[in-house]
């Protein structure tokens, strides 16, 4: 039986799968680590820290840059300091050089009208969250949005899936994830939901397909193969 006919709801990673946001993410970065007397890094850099929230982004920048072990006491005393600086520079830019990555908006017009229900699982904090779909026009399409503060635990911890099973009381096989990230692809396999891997996204320089999601994208028009009939 095609495992794709049980479908019933989507959860979207949010950074590198909607949203390219690694300008804003490198310019928040960027400016955190200046005034901090510290050199600032590339977009590539950035791109390759993003995953697994904003907290562990600056504590890799930081790293970087200080030369300080990421797991010292004298690191974890400046990332605490910091931290704020950080959330206020992306809080003012949130959206200045990120964009939507192409026929997101039809493609999810398209799954909701045909009757999926949506939801954005993102590790990203849930206070920069909301405001980014509304800046591109996504606000009215999910019934649950999560962000990586939201719950106890983040991606790829399954717990931000299990809340969605139980909220939208949904059987696992019911459930997708999509996302770019190895973090969205072993949630899924820890809560037993399928997954769709996307491989435009950040996801450390590694290959997606090393998950073994159920199917690997290079669009976001892709995945509508497995969901709508054409
Ligand atoms: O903010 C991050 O580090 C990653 O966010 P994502 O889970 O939406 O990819
Ligand atoms: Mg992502």
């Amino acid at each position: 039986m095609n495992q794709w006919a049980n479908i019933q709801a989507i959860a979207f990673d949010l950074d590198g799968t909607l949203i390219d946001s690694v300008p804003d993410l490198a310019a928040a970065t960027n400016a955190t680590l200046v005034e901090c007397h510290l050199a600032s890094v590339s977009e590539d850099l950035v791109r390759s820290w993003v995953g697994n929230g904003a907290q562990v982004l600056m504590q890799r920048a930081l790293s970087h840059a200080s030369s300080m072990a990421q797991d010292s006491a004298e690191l974890q005393t400046q990332l605490a300091h910091i931290m704020p600086r950080f959330m206020h520079h992306y809080g003012e830019h949130l959206q200045q050089h990120s964009r939507l990555y192409s026929d997101v908006l039809t493609v999810l017009q398209k799954l909701k009208q045909a009757g999926y229900k949506l939801a954005v699982v993102t590790n990203k904090p849930y206070r920069f969250t909301v405001p980014l779909l509304d800046a591109f026009g996504l606000d009215g399409l999910f019934s649950e949005v999560l962000g990586g503060d939201s719950l106890v635990k983040m991606k790829p911890d399954p717990m931000p899936l299990q809340h969605l099973l139980q909220q939208w009381q949904l059987t696992p096989q019911q459930l997708l994830m999509v996302g770019d990230s190895k973090n969205d692809i072993l949630a899924a396999k820890a809560a037993n939901v399928m997954s769709i891997g996307l491989t435009y996204g950040y996801n450390y320089g590694e290959d997606i397909g090393l998950s073994e999601p159920n199917a690997v994208c290079e669009n976001f028009a892709d995945i509508a193969q497995y969901l709508l009939s054409q």
